[in-house]
């Protein structure tokens, strides 16, 4: 039976190539570990919202692949092949966001469809059911990320159609598309992503618990 009336999508690069901007601070394989643990915080704090039903994590991980289906409510989906125009930027981001939303569409055709980057392990539970909430007044939305110009949060309401514009410059791509804009307060948990070390050294300041906090206590001091 379903708990809310939500499908969160949750799409996570391969951990050996996620978080490149992180280089000067953390070596590939630290990087891939934080990948990994930022995923799963990310999916267990949506587990966590009682309008959430279900989770669709699209992935070519295998870690993340096996950690997702060990959750309860969730599905691991394998990525989407590669196109030739993959290397241009995000079209393999916004592949592998629709092929979640079409599973998700497929499993539950009266559930509303959320898009959630992977990459938001301080998020607050309660703040992405507000989110939520609002979202349901909208048949599309967007929630901006902290700096404005990208996107946290991409929805459908069940019966709209979801194509997704990932990328630079995703919050306008978004509204342009027709998705209304989420108002939340620039420090929400649910506008931070961790892109780059200062996003993660904010991160550590606010004490970040989880499979990510216990990694950064014992990865130590950073760069
Ligand atoms: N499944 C899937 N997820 C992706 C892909 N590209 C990005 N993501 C996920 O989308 C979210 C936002 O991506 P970014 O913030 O650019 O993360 P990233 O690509 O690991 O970081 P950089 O290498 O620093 O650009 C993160 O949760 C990524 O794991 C992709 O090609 N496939
Ligand atoms: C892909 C995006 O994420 P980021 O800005 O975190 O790279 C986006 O905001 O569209």
């Amino acid at each position: 039976m379903l708990l809310g009336r939500w499908v969160l999508v949750v799409p996570v690069k391969d951990a050996r190539r996620g978080k490149t901007r992180l280089a000067d601070v953390l070596e590939a394989r630290a990087r891939a570990a934080l990948v990994r643990a930022m995923a799963l915080d990310t999916v267990e704090a949506v587990l966590a919202v009682p309008r959430v039903a279900r989770v669709v994590v699209v992935t070519a991980d295998p870690e993340v692949t096996a950690g997702a289906a060990a959750l309860p409510r969730v599905r691991a989906l394998p990525e989407p092949p590669a196109a030739p125009d993959d290397a241009a930027g995000w079209a393999s981001l916004d592949r592998a966001v629709s092929a979640g939303v079409a599973a998700a569409r497929a499993e539950a055709p009266t559930a509303h469809v959320g898009v959630l980057l992977g990459d938001l392990p301080g998020l607050d539970p309660a703040e992405l059911d507000a989110a939520l909430a609002a979202a349901e007044a909208h048949p599309l939305a967007v929630l901006p990320d902290a700096e404005g110009t990208g996107t946290t949060l991409l929805t459908a309401r069940a019966g709209t159609a979801l194509r997704p514009a990932f990328g630079g410059g995703s919050a306008a791509a978004h509204r342009a598309l027709g998705h209304a804009e989420l108002v939340l307060p620039a420090d929400a948990t649910l506008r931070h992503d961790v892109d780059v070390p200062d996003d993660l050294a904010a991160l550590v300041a606010r004490g970040v618990g989880g499979r990510t906090g216990a990694l950064l206590r014992r990865l130590g001091p950073l760069g």
